[in-house]
């Protein structure tokens, strides 16, 4: 397992935004982390990533215990992701945003950058061709000299995606990849999806486009009051009552299996 999450717990004050929360994400996987809501599910990709220090639990990234370290430290060991809401650096150009990434494995000495040695030069031209590279893994063609900023939002989010590649993970966070994007948009990030875990890195997603999350995942954990509810394939989890209850209530739940048995009990007569 590349993530493992045991009795996770954060509470805001008196309220409790994760409860005993456990899952784990395998190497090469795709995992999507759904619920209504309010469920947890950015606060658990918080404590995940450094961003919040959880209230107890452990969160373990490659073996290694995580729990309660600095998002840079947790960064360090593996683990990159994006925002619900994008933090581009607006006045940076798209190529500066994604050599940002860079910095984490780049090896510069203030020194070096202050007397701009061969080393420094070296080094400043390995970061922008990784930053090319990625730029061009997930298909932005356009200008990246201009300022980040000025990208329409689609391609905005492509370049949050390749900041966050250029961190050489083994493991990628993405919180509400599809929020906004169009049709044409969400078919590219699918393959984009894809197209990263082929490359070895682990992804787990939040997402609410169940169309998307059904597609893309392997498997699917369900959040329901900062507590996991279903875990297993999309399949398995689309026909879970509990499932069914949290996202629809619970009369809409009674009637979903009301449907299923009649269905069922119509099915047992024509093949008796
Ligand atoms: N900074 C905060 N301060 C206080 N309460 C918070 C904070 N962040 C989240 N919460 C509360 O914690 C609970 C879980 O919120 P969280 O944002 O993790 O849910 P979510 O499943 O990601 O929801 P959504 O799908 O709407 O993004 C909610 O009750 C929320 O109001």
């Amino acid at each position: 397992m590349i993530l493992e999450v045991k009795d996770l717990q954060l509470d805001f004050g008196g309220v409790r935004a994760v409860d005993g929360l456990g899952f784990s994400v395998g190497e090469s996987e795709i995992v999507s982390v759904i619920g209504p809501n309010g469920a947890g599910k950015t606060s658990a990709f918080n404590c995940a990533s450094g961003f919040y220090k959880p209230t107890a639990g452990s969160i373990r990234l490659a073996g290694e215990q995580v729990a309660g370290l600095r998002p840079s430290a947790i960064a360090a060991r593996g683990l990159a992701r994006t925002f619900q809401n994008l933090r581009l650096f607006g006045d940076l150009s798209v190529l500066d945003n994604v050599r940002a990434g860079t910095h984490l494995w780049l090896r510069q000495s203030a020194l070096d950058a202050l007397l701009h040695t061969p080393r420094y030069r070296r080094s400043e031209r390995e970061s922008s061709d990784e930053a090319h590279k990625w730029l061009d893994f997930v298909g932005l063609r356009g200008d990246r000299a201009g300022l980040a900023r000025h990208l329409p939002y689609g391609e905005q989010r492509r370049v949050e995606i390749a900041r966050a590649l250029a961190r050489r993970p083994k493991l990628l966070l993405l919180d509400e990849p599809a929020a906004g994007l169009n049709r044409g948009e969400k078919t590219e990030l699918l393959a984009l999806i894809r197209r990263i875990r082929d490359l070895g890195v682990a992804i787990a997603l939040i997402e609410h486009d169940m169309s998307l999350v059904m597609e893309v995942s392997e498997r699917v954990i369900v959040l329901n009051f900062g507590k996991e509810i279903a875990d297993g394939t999309p399949e398995d989890v689309r026909r879970d009552p509990a499932v069914i209850e949290a996202y629809l209530g619970r009369d809409a739940a009674d009637a979903e299996i009301h449907a299923a048995r009649t269905e069922l009990a119509g099915e047992g007569a024509q093949h008796a």
